[in-house]
């Protein structure tokens, strides 16, 4: 699913009032008639509605919305801001809807009023600004966005297309918006909705189709995608009958050190799920017997040092053309001096893309030249504090996006950005953000399980960008599915190990399935 700025936004809406039969009021009504129905569907007659508006198209769908409440039987007032007498047309064109059904309906708030009086199941809708936001919010707007707020613990807020303060596609972490328990909006995601920065302001957000004109959509490049179930079935690929464990790639894992063997079972438990051909674990000499019980199908190649790996570039021959398809190197493998060395000897043997995580990007953070020796479409995966010791500190959530582009771009790497919208680039510039996941998989060991994950797909043939997304989606749909069997709180990384099987059905989906027992 393409992400749209607030630009595209409006171009969607000339666009599709030019090329289909439905002008610019309808398209509000068709807006309003998609919110009517949510709210609906959630509140009982019991509840009465109190609707914001400003004076622009945002404002003209609160006032829709009020009288299509109304109609429906429920309690509605609109708050008509006057801050400027400059009304859209279509706002305007919804005063008159809303005053010919029944004047009482619309209360106009002027500076130095007082905040209306709101009785004890009310629900508060914020219809003051969407995706025509330019400026921060000042005076009479800043003080009324200021007195819903402070009512968000005894009533639910629900903003119209974005929480009125919010910019759809720049960071607003610094600036006065409405903070939702819901928002609504309309056809598309918006920058803003998966960025950290706005958890607090967003609340949950739901997407209502209004029906944008296709084309549209699917002809509009744009810089930012979600990764969506049509995406993840068009890269995945179903194994071939005749196949063979050559066919699915040999993973060389290095990881583990005294005391965090438990990193590399993780990853190497992930990898096999995931369907790698062969797996080699690389580990200090205390990680032997841990490894040969905790994944035999794996071998194992032991560092003569016991506690942790320092000689593992010796693992591929000098000219890097070695067996191994895939190298993975990270978790909890340490960062001493001496496997800092193997690591840059490893480097200038091995030219091939590796998958590269926890401790190594460490040490690569330590010794920033290190970078440059990086194999070219390598795959990154660091988390927010990783990336900020590898790539510098960012002043908000757009400018780490910016980084990550930039970075991927000018090294010539993919790299994914973890957190609740992982974020993934490669050298094209693009982003894709990934929405699976839960916060049950903010616990440790479950980075180690995706290392493990994307070896393996990496290893089975997929180019490099699908590996991640790829990756990514079954990784969080795994975290779902553990999450869904017992609880967010109770979920381990081992539990996602669990899950990728099953992860997997739920992507192929039973259509795909080769085996002749299917016409029984
Ligand atoms: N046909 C369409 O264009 C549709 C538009 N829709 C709604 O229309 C919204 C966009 O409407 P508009 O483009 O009128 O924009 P808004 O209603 O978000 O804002 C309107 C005006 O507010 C002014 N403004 C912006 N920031 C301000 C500030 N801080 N202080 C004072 N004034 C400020 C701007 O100059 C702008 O002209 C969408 O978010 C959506 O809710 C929906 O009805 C769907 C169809
Ligand atoms: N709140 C969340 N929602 C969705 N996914 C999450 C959340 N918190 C963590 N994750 C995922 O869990 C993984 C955590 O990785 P990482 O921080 O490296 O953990 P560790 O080093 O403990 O293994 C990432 O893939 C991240 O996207
Ligand atoms: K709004």
């Amino acid at each position: 699913m393409k992400i749209f700025s607030a630009a595209q936004v409006r171009e969607a809406d000339a666009y599709t009032i030019e090329h289909l039969p439905i002008t610019s009021l309808q398209l509000m009504e068709k807006a309003a008639i998609q919110c009517t129905q949510w709210l609906e569907t959630r509140y009982s007659q019991g509840y009465s509605f109190h609707i914001f508006c400003g004076a622009g198209n945002n404002g003209g769908d609160g006032l829709a919305i009020t009288r299509l409440l109304r109609q429906l039987g429920y309690e509605a007032t609109a708050y008509l801001l006057q801050y400027t007498d400059q009304f859209s047309t279509d706002n305007r064109a919804n005063q008159a809807a809303l005053h010919s059904q029944e004047t009482a309906a619309i209360i106009t708030l002027q500076p130095g009023d007082k905040f209306p009086a709101l009785p004890e199941h009310a629900i508060l809708v914020d219809a003051i600004f969407g995706t025509g936001m330019s400026r921060p919010l000042l005076g009479f707007l800043a003080e009324t966005v200021q007195q819903l707020n402070a009512l968000k613990d005894r009533y639910t807020i629900v903003s119209i297309d974005l929480p009125s303060g919010m910019l759809a596609d720049e960071s607003t972490k610094d600036l006065l918006s409405v903070q939702a328990h819901h928002t609504l909006s309309f056809e598309v995601y918006k920058l803003a909705f998966l960025l950290p920065e706005n958890a607090s302001r967003t609340g949950e957000v739901h997407i209502l189709p209004i029906g944008l004109h296709k084309d549209y959509i699917t002809q509009t490049p744009t810089r930012y995608e979600l990764a969506d179930t049509a995406l993840i079935q068009s890269i995945y690929k179903p194994r071939q009958p005749f196949s063979h464990k050559g066919t699915y790639g040999h993973v060389l894992l290095i990881a583990g050190s005294y005391g965090k063997l438990g990193a590399a079972v993780l990853s190497a438990q992930a990898c096999l799920h995931a369907g790698v051909g062969l797996l080699t674990v690389y580990v200090p000499e205390a990680g032997y017997n841990i490894i040969q019980l905790a994944a035999p199908a794996a071998m194992c190649l032991v560092d003569d040092n016991p506690q942790q790996s320092v000689q593992f570039h010796e693992a591929v021959t000098a000219d890097g053309a070695g067996k191994y398809k895939t190298i993975a190197i990270g978790p909890g493998l340490g960062t001493s001096g001496d496997t800092a060395r193997a690591f840059k000897k490893l480097l200038q043997r091995y030219r091939s893309p590796m998958v590269i995580d926890a401790d190594a990007l460490n040490i690569l953070a330590a010794e920033k030249q290190l970078l440059d020796l990086v194999p070219p479409h390598s795959l990154l995966t660091p988390h927010p504090k990783e990336f900020e010791r590898l790539f510098g500190p960012s002043a908000n959530d757009v400018e780490r996006l910016e980084k990550l582009a930039a970075a991927a771009r000018e090294r010539q790497l993919y790299i994914l950005l973890k957190g609740r919208y992982t974020a993934i680039a490669g050298p094209d510039g693009a982003v894709y953000f990934n929405a699976t996941g839960n916060a049950g998989m903010a616990t440790g060991g479950s980075g180690d399980v995706l290392t493990g994950i994307l070896a393996g797909i990496l290893a089975q043939g997929y180019a490099p960008k699908d590996a991640m997304v790829l990756g990514a989606w079954l990784h969080g749909l795994a975290g779902d599915l553990g999450a869904a069997a017992s609880s967010q709180e109770a979920l381990l990384a081992s539990d996602m190990v669990q899950y990728i099987g099953k992860a997997y059905q739920e992507i192929a989906g039973y259509a795909t399935l080769q085996h002749p027992s299917k016409n029984l």
